[in-house]
């Protein structure tokens, strides 16, 4: 089959801000050949230098931002995984003097929404459940500074209707994919909740583990 033949060649860059998160998906993925798996820093400028030079460096199809992220609370949990049906710069932008907020798309400078493989994401994402993994799929947030307030995140759910998760790589990931004519994924291990900031709650080791267990999926489906 073509499509056989496709799967086979797709080669698959997968980046992530910390060694962490590249150790465990790394083990998910077993050393199979087709994917690299890189850590490249946090936040978006470095996210997107990182990606450019992997992808200067080596042939790739497709590349997939992953790394631990927060979890809107009643759209994704502590533990569980959340596939990017878009990915949104969701802090690019101008505050007016009421205090509100225009993205940078409204002021006509730009985008801070990038399209992911929505196949691919719906796959994926149908694949994680299928394997008895807890997966939501929705919009993921790439933001500067991580939301530390009840109002911030209220105020980015009205921003991005669906918000399920936020990070501070995608963004990044996706502006060098798409400057190389890439498709582009972003999958989140939820590692705490949006919302006050509560260091303690962290669960840092449970998103790790999540991540890992999504590296076999990631095999099976891209
Ligand atoms: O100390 C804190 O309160 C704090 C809050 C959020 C994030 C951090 C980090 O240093 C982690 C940055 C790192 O992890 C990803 N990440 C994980 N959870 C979140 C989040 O809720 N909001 C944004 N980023 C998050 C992120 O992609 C970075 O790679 C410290």
């Amino acid at each position: 089959m073509h499509t056989d033949g496709y799967k086979q060649a797709r080669r698959v860059l997968v980046v992530t801000a910390v060694e962490a998160e590249q150790a465990a998906l790394q083990h998910g993925l077993g050393g199979d050949g087709r994917f690299t798996a890189v850590a490249v820093g946090a936040g978006a400028a470095m996210a997107a230098a990182g990606t450019m030079q992997a992808l200067q460096e080596d042939r790739y199809d497709l590349v997939v931002s992953a790394g631990i992220g927060g979890g809107f609370v009643g759209r994704a949990a502590v533990g569980s995984l959340v596939v990017a049906n878009a990915i949104v710069v969701a802090d690019l932008g101008a505050q007016t003097a009421e205090g509100g907020f225009v993205a940078i798309d409204e002021l006509g400078f730009g985008t801070g929404r990038f399209a992911v493989d929505e196949a691919a994401a719906r796959q994926l994402h149908a694949a994680l459940i299928a394997r008895g993994l807890e997966a939501v799929l929705g919009p993921v947030l790439t933001v500067s500074t991580a939301t530390g307030t009840a109002a911030t995140a209220a105020e980015l759910c009205a921003r991005v209707p669906g918000a399920a998760a936020e990070g501070m790589e995608g963004g990044g990931v996706a502006a060098a994919a798409v400057r190389r004519g890439l498709p582009v994924l972003e999958l989140r291990a939820i590692s705490n909740a949006v919302g006050p900031r509560d260091r303690a709650a962290w669960r840092i080791g449970e998103a790790l583990a999540a991540l890992e267990a999504a590296g076999p999926v990631l095999l099976e489906v891209l």
